[in-house]
C-alpha cells in the first residue's frame, strides 16, 4: 500500500503498549531541517502520548542522513536505550548523489539492526521534491515521525 492510501499519523492507542518503562533515542539529521524538525515533533509527541517520560527521550543531532548510521551506533554504545528513531529527509537534486545517500543510509541502518540488539527505526524520507516531504511530515499523508515512534515502542517491547 502506498503512503497516499494511508495516513501515517493514525494509530490506535489501545493497541500500542504503554511506553512508561522504556527509554528512547531520536537521532535527527539537520539537512532539510524544516522537514526533520516536523518529523521529530511527530515522533516525540507520539512517544509521550503513549506514556514515555520526557526524560526518557534522548535527542542527538547529526549533520546529514549519511551520518545517521554513525550517530545511532554511538548512541547504542553509550546510552541505555530500548529503541532509536533515525530521522532524515533526503530530497533529490540534480545528480545521482541522492541515490548514494539514500542507499548508504538505508543499508547502514539495516546493518545496525543486524549487528546490535537495539531496534533502529528508519524514519528517513527519500523524496523527489519538498512537496512530497511536507506531505509526509505533518501534511496530507500524516507524519512519518508519528508512525516511526509507534514502531519504536512495538519493537522495544520485543526485547522485554
Ligand atoms: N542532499 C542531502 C544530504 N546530503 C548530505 C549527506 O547526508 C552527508 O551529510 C554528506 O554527504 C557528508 O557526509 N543529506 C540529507 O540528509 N538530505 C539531503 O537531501
Ligand atoms: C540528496 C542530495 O545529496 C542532493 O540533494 C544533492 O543535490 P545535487 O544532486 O544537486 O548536488
Amino acid at each position: 500500500m502506498a503512503t497516499e492510501n494511508k495516513n501515517l499519523s493514525v494509530y490506535d492507542k489501545n493497541t500500542v503498549p504503554n511506553a512508561k518503562d522504556l527509554r528512547f533515542g531520536i537521532v535527527v539529521s539537520e539537512w532539510n531541517d524544516e522537514i526533520t524538525e516536523a518529523l521529530y515533533k511527530g515522533a516525540e509527541e507520539a512517544l509521550l502520548d503513549c506514556g514515555a517520560l520526557p526524560e526518557n527521550v534522548i535527542r542527538w543531532n547529526v549533520p546529514g542522513s549519511f551520518e545517521l548510521t554513525f550517530g545511532c551506533k554511538k548512541m547504542i554504545q553509550t546510552e541505555e536505550v530500548d529503541a532509536i528513531v533515525a530521522i532524515g529527509s533526503v530530497i533529490r537534486g540534480e545528480t545521482s548523489h541522492f541515490d548514494f545517500v539514500c542507499s548508504a543510509t538505508a543499508q547502514g541502518i539495516k546493518d545496525l539492526n543486524v549487528n546490535y540488539d537495539v531496534p533502529v527505526i528508519f524514519c528517513v524520507l527519500t523524496d523527489d521534491n519538498i512537496e512530497q516531504s511536507r506531505a509526509r511530515s505533518g501534511g496530507k499523508h500524516g507524519n512519518k515521525g508519528t508512525e516511526a515512534a509507534i514502531v519504536a515502542i512495538q519493537m522495544a517491547m520485543l526485547g522485554k
